[in-house]
């Protein structure tokens, strides 16, 4: 499944000023542009504000556009009618940022898990059983255990319950996901084994991402090509490499400035205490 993002705007009206009509309005997104071909993993890295959610939405049609297209395959998805909008949301999922947040504590893993089977009943048409079935395949698949099934969200650690949101994300079989900051609210000590999970379920299933963060780290470490977004704008694009050694913008600069440096020989503490 490929994603074509074509000079997408969006503007959201500024509020209500008195009798005459709206204040100032505000360009979420300005006349973006970006390809994602099948079977890569695409980051979209920018900070708090710049219109990484705004995107998203709009690639979910959740928000209108102002101008521009979103095309899955070809097919211009503010388009289709909303029958096959769900059909294709099948083959198109997403996984949130907050484990804690995104699963539903009344309900049990299986529940969870299998919610999307339910709803997607007219594509992947499953009985009760065989939707067990899977329920544990699924488990099995992004590392918990067969035990898990009828546990409840509070029971699980903040690394296991983001598995679980992978498994319920991968449930009816996606092409495609999106990955919304998935591993920005775990600790760091988790974070890796859930970036290892991601990148291992993406081999083994073929999968199309889209990945988005803060965090150039982790896009580093998981993306084929990257876009950086400020204020609504992507400021450049290309292959991680590329970008990471050569950045053009000032912008994409500053950001490589402010990551991290995991080599501990280069670490400023380090330097400091040879001194
Ligand atoms: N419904 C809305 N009405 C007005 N402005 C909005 C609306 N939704 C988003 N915005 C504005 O659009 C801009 C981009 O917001 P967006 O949530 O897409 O940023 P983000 O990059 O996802 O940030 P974060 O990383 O904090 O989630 C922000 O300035 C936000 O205030």
């Amino acid at each position: 499944m490929t994603l074509d993002i074509q000079n997408v705007t969006k503007n959201f009206p500024g509020p209500r000023q008195g009798f005459f009509g709206r204040g100032e309005g505000f360009t979420a997104l300005d006349n973006v542009s970006l390809s994602i071909r099948k079977g890569a993993s695409f980051g979209l890295v920018g900070e708090s504000g710049s219109g990484k959610t705004t995107l998203t939405r709009c690639i979910l049609r959740l928000e209108t556009l102002s101008a521009g297209n979103v095309l899955f395959d070809g097919v211009d998805i503010h388009k289709l009618t909303p029958l096959e909008m769900r059909r294709l949301r099948s083959r198109l999922q997403i996984v949130f940022q907050d484990p804690y947040a995104s699963l539903d504590p009344r309900m049990t893993i299986h529940d969870i898990v299998a919610e999307p089977l339910v709803i997607h009943g007219d594509v992947v048409n499953l009985n009760a059983r065989q939707r067990t079935e899977r329920v544990l395949e699924l488990l099995l698949q992004v590392g918990l255990r067969p035990e898990h099934l009828f546990r409840y969200p509070h029971e699980f650690s903040g690394g296991q319950r983001q598995r679980i949101g992978i498994a319920r994300a991968l449930a009816v079989g996606p092409e495609f996901l999106i990955l919304d900051e998935p591993t920005s609210a775990l600790d760091v000590s988790v974070q890796a084994d859930v970036l290892n999970l991601l990148h291992r379920l993406q081999e083994e299933l073929d999968l199309t991402y889209f990945f988005i963060s803060h965090d150039l780290g982790v896009i580093r470490y998981i993306c084929d090509d990257v876009a950086v977004i400020y204020r609504g704008k992507l400021v450049e694009q290309g292959p991680v490499a590329e970008i990471f050694d050569h950045p053009k913008s000032d912008y994409t600069r500053m950001l490589l400035d402010a990551m991290p440096d995991p080599d501990p020989d280069r670490s400023p503490f380090r330097r400091k205490a040879a001194v």
